[in-house]
């Protein structure tokens, strides 16, 4: 007999699974930026935490949920073991490791492979229906080696890719114009970083394309120097990381605005890493971001916005660097 009998009578069993799960893997700044902005956004308030590391682990679920009650009940599970991660619908990849001293980007490259190798599969054995959302750099060679990894369909394999490029981007223009940020449209495709490629044509303001304006928009060309923008978007992690050593607070919100869109299976349109083979006339099979539409079954399309030549042929450059290096990659 317990207290709880005298006054709780079970009906039928409680479900485990809340239908709108979320795992997060690795709990560093992006991987607790994600957990938070997912559960204070209201995306889920259903989160499982895995990591190597037990005790930051559980301090950072501890933490959590001593906030639970301002957290709308959430339900917050953290373990070193995977078991922990069932029913998930979408598994959130931030583990990775750090660049070490005289370590080439290549060397680091080789050692997240290794990590993806030990981690998704553990993911896809407590998930196997889950949609992997994947943040870790490289992030388009990382999407692309844990879909190999995975075995899920291209369309449940998802990059963050250079959605929070072209979240900074429309940021940048909202400044510059003082108009609302979610009225100012913009976007950055291709690669994630150095070699992205903002689609000039597409910045616009109810409809009003700034290039159709102005020609020379977007170009050295421009004695306005629009083309800052984009290169303040490129360097914009450098500078976070060069101050206060990481962008959590951004790549989470990032992370919680792409679950949020597939959860709700909002169709709404996202830059996010996915397989572009076949698109924009390229050949080689890689990962690149595109506007993508998200819904609770993944990517369902991809919008193939009309680009000038020189922007395909960026694209097509990257596609065929993406695709040396992921030859040149040992499983
Ligand atoms: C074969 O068993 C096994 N078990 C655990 C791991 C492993 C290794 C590194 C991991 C890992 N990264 C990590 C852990 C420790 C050190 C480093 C580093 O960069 O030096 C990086 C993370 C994370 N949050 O970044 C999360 N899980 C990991 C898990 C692993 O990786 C190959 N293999």
């Amino acid at each position: 007999f317990s207290t709880k009998d005298s006054f709780v009578t079970n009906v039928q069993p409680q479900l485990d699974h809340s239908g709108h799960k979320i795992t997060v893997v690795g709990v560093g700044a992006a991987g607790i930026g994600s957990a938070f902005s997912i559960l204070t956004r209201s995306v889920s308030n259903d989160i499982a935490l895995v990591d190597s590391a037990q005790d930051k682990l559980e301090g950072e679920a501890l933490d959590l949920q001593h906030g639970s009650s301002f957290l709308h009940n959430a339900r917050i599970v953290a373990s070193t073991d995977y078991a922990v991660t069932a029913g998930s619908r979408i598994c959130v990849l931030t583990a990775g490791a750090r660049l070490k001293k005289g370590e080439t980007r290549f060397d680091l490259l080789q050692r997240n492979v290794e990590i993806a190798k030990n981690i998704i599969p553990q993911l896809l054995k407590y998930s196997p229906d889950t949609i992997l959302l994947i943040v870790s750099n490289p992030v388009d060679i990382l999407t692309h080696i844990a879909w190999k990894i995975s075995g899920l369909p291209k369309t449940r394999v998802i990059g963050s890719g250079t959605n929070l490029d072209s979240s900074r981007f429309r940021f940048l223009i909202s400044q510059r114009l003082g108009i609302g940020l979610s009225s100012c449209h913009g976007w950055i495709i291709g690669e994630h970083g150095d070699s992205s490629v903002a689609v000039w044509s597409s910045v616009n303001v109810a409809g009003v394309r700034l290039q159709t304006l102005n020609p020379s928009f977007g170009t050295d060309g421009d004695d306005e120097k629009w083309s800052e923008l984009h290169q303040k978007v490129i360097t914009g992690a450098y500078e976070v990381n060069k101050r206060k050593g990481n962008t959590g607070w951004a790549t989470g919100l990032n992370v919680s605005g792409i679950c949020e869109g597939i959860l709700k299976n909002s169709r709404n349109v996202y830059a996010v890493s996915v397989l572009v083979q076949g698109l924009h006339d390229i050949k080689e099979e890689v990962f690149l971001s595109l506007p993508a539409v998200l819904g609770e079954n993944g990517v369902t399309d991809v919008i193939i916005q009309p680009l000038e030549n020189s922007e395909k042929a960026k694209l097509q450059k990257s596609a065929q660097v993406l695709s040396k290096v992921m030859k040149s990659v040992k499983w």
